[in-house]
Parts: C-alpha cells; structure tokens; sequence
C-alpha cells in the first residue's frame, strides 16, 4: 500500500525496542504461515540500533533463527570485514549472536570479492542471487525477479535518500534492473551496490526508519508528496505496507494532520 502509516515514539531507543519487538511478531507470523521469512536489512545507526535491541530482547528466540533468509538494500562497496560494512556492522549488532544458517544471509558482494572492484558485476551478481531465491522460495509460482520479502527495512537520510538511492542520481531512476551498482555517491564511500525501487516495492511490508532532528526535513518532504526522483523515500512503498517509524524530533516537521499526538 502506497499510502505511509505512521509511527511516532518518544525517543530512537524506545523506538528501536518498538521496531524490534514489530519484527519479532513479523517473522514469527510470516514463519508459521508460510515455513520461512525473509527480510532486508538497512545500514545506519537506526537500523543497527533495532538490531542491537533485537539481540538483547528476551523474546528473540521465538524466531526460528534457521528459517531466516537476510539481505540487504545496499552495501558500502568495501573489502569483506572492513567495518564500514553494512553486513560486518549488522554481524557485531545481531547476527553473530543468533543461530543463523550462513547460506540464507546473502550479504551484498565485496570490493574484493568474486567480482572484484566491479560493482555493476556485483550487483548483477547480488540480482542473479535474489533471481534464484525468487524461483525457489514461497511463492515461488507467480514470482518476479525477486522475492516477496516479509519486511524491508531503510533508514532514511537527511537528503531523503534511503538504501544508496540519493536524490537525482542515475540509481533512483531505475526501472528495470532490480540492483544497481552506484558511483559518486554524495556519502562515502562512492561507490555502492543498491537495491533499485522497483526491487523494494516487491516487499509485503516497507519499514522506514527516521530518528533525529536532522531527519526532520527529509520526512516532511518525503510525506508531504515530493516525487521520487528528489525524494527517493518517498517511492519506497511496500505492496501491503508502508510503515514511517519515527521519533518525535524527526516528526517534528510533519503536518498536523499525518498523523495523531505521540503518547504521552
Ligand atoms: O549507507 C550509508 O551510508 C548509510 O547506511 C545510510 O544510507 C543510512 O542508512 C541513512 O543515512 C540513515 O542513517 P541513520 O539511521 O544513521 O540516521
């Protein structure tokens, strides 16, 4: 559903146990309905900060951790291990503290990997994967050229940019490719591996996560009807579910009537 709900907490760490908590019932439900779930990490403090909570919440464990395909809507194009990763930072936050199957977490390739420093190879690597995951996993009958992913998550960045689809740059107007290899990202690093946005509209549900007072502007440009091309988190929609989870500073900026008061 294109039309966003939205969630606001008080701060970015209750928000992070609310969103970690929402993810637990998420997997846990998509595991009983249909054997298996699948979800797509963001990087970012916010969506370190879930995972973090994630792994210290009791109930983590409710998830059949070997029933969990990971991956991820965008990778800094990087050496494997280095800890500006997205994947090697979500390893330290999360997953080398859970029970995983290592053939289900499809990290994003690195700089010196099988592709070496070619990132379109890479990502047109990273899409034959997510091809192949299509064909064979639930759903497999009427699947696209990739999964029906039970959650994708993005943090959103102060220029509105969400994975490493940055305003006006080529990636964003993707229409056809499902990942894309970036070059001269206005973020370091430059070069990237992203998600394009016809590929995170193929999930159930789209999760964006806006925490501070620097996401302010981006949300109330983003949610106030912006076009996608110079907002790009405004064309991230989920086919079920578009889900805004905030803090209150980064909803600080949000019309009225989007939303009702926080919670006292
Ligand atoms: O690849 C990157 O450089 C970052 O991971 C970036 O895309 C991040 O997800 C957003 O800027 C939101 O960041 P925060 O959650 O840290 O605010």
């Amino acid at each position: 559903m294109r039309a966003p709900q939205l969630v606001v907490h008080h701060d970015k760490e209750l928000m992070a146990q609310a969103a970690a908590a929402r993810l637990i019932t998420k997997v846990v439900d998509a595991q009983a309905t249909r054997g298996s779930a699948s979800v797509v990490l963001t990087g970012g403090r916010n969506g370190n900060g879930l995972l973090a909570a994630l792994a210290s919440s009791p109930a983590r464990d409710a998830i059949d951790w070997s029933r969990l395909d990971l991956w991820w809507g965008d990778e800094r194009f990087l050496p494997e291990g280095d800890p500006e990763r997205n994947v090697t930072q979500a390893r330290e936050a999360l997953l080398d503290a859970v029970p995983l199957d290592p053939s289900r977490v499809h990290a994003m390739p690195a700089s010196d990997g099988p592709y070496g420093d070619d990132a379109d190879a890479a990502a047109a690597g990273y899409a034959a994967e997510l091809a192949s995951a299509a064909r064979s996993g639930p759903g497999a009958e009427d699947h696209g050229p990739v999964p029906t992913f039970d959650v994708l998550m993005l943090g959103v960045g102060p220029d509105t940019h969400v994975a490493s689809l940055f305003p006006e740059l080529p990636a964003v107007r993707e229409t056809e490719r499902m990942v894309v290899g970036v070059h001269g990202a206005p973020k370091p690093p430059p070069t990237r591996v992203t998600l394009t946005l016809p590929a995170i509209r193929a999930a159930r549900e789209v999760w964006l996560l806006a925490a501070g007072e620097d996401k302010a502007r981006a949300a109330a440009v983003a949610l106030s009807g912006a076009g996608e091309i110079q907002a790009p988190a405004a064309g991230a929609y989920g086919r079920r579910r578009t889900l805004w989870l905030l803090d209150d500073a980064a909803a600080s900026r949000l019309p009225r009537d989007l939303y009702p008061p926080a919670s006292p």
